[in-house]
């Protein structure tokens, strides 16, 4: 399996401080961590957003300060956690803006609309959508910016919290979307705050705490019960049901 990805000693004041970090071609890493940990900090380094004070961001062998940004934008992709827009845009006219057919009836590629189900809303202003149904469409638009990447199984894309604000339902079947791009050699990166579904759906975990990765690896030896009451300060209860790992809150929380 070839690396795709490669941090090395990342530092971004008071925010993250990484040694090292890879992702091979084909992983499914969904990134867990309690609010403020530093996983869309990291994301945004990883996406060539921020540029980290120290440190190095190796994509594909080549040093992302050394890729262009008409490159970086056809083979990786970013999904931002959502902000306001008062554009009135048609949700089809702001798709086609990233897509490779212009045909209304082929803007979607199947694939996509099977889970995000955006095509009943294609003539609606963006303005009109509900969040779970905006949440929808930036997916499809964030994965539409690489598609043809995408269909080759050598697209990169880096999800911040794409199931925020999506039905159980939805979220399930983006789930299964990301699993199954990423079952085509496609490297996914997504942010979650559901443990059980990241732990059942990703091929590993990143944990992350205060600025740093605290364990990384099979769903299995992260999310563990030790690793998971350290963060997350909280009891939880984790078993295992045939390849299944039940992962719940076992206890009422007591605040201060
Ligand atoms: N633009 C910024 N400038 C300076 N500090 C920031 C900035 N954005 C976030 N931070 C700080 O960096 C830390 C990590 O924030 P980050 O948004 O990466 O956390 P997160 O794990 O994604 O949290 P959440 O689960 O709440 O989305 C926080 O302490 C936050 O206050």
């Amino acid at each position: 399996m070839s690396t795709v990805l490669h941090l090395t000693s990342i530092s971004l004041s008071n925010r993250l401080q990484v040694d090292s970090l890879h992702a091979v071609k084909g992983e499914c890493i969904h990134l867990l961590g309690p609010n403020g940990a530093g996983k869309s900090s990291l994301m945004a380094v990883i996406a060539g957003l921020i540029a980290p004070e120290q440190g190095e961001v190796v994509l594909c062998d080549k040093s992302l300060s050394t890729w262009s940004l008409a490159e970086l934008a056809s083979l990786r992709t970013m999904l931002s956690q959502q902000l306001e827009s008062n554009f009135a845009l048609r949700v089809g006219e702001y798709l086609s803006f990233y897509a490779h057919s212009h045909r209304d009836n082929l803007l979607v590629p199947a694939m996509l609309e099977r889970a995000l189900e955006v095509k009943s809303f294609l003539y609606k202003p963006l303005t009109h959508l509900s969040g779970g149904e905006r949440q929808r469409v930036e997916i499809c638009r964030a994965l539409l910016q690489i598609w043809p990447q995408l269909e080759i199984g050598e697209g990169i894309a880096i999800l911040d919290e794409p199931l925020q604000g999506l039905d159980i339902r939805h979220q399930y079947a983006v789930a299964t979307l990301i699993q199954a791009l990423c079952a085509k050699g496609n490297t996914i990166i997504m942010s979650s705050h559901d443990i059980a579904l990241s732990a059942n759906y990703s091929t590993s975990l990143w944990l992350m705490n205060k600025g740093r990765i605290v364990a990384s690896g099979a769903p299995h030896s992260v999310a563990t019960q030790h690793n998971l009451e350290r963060v997350f300060e909280c009891h939880f209860l984790i078993s295992k049901k045939k390849n299944f790992l039940e992962i719940q809150v076992c206890a009422p929380i007591t605040l201060p």
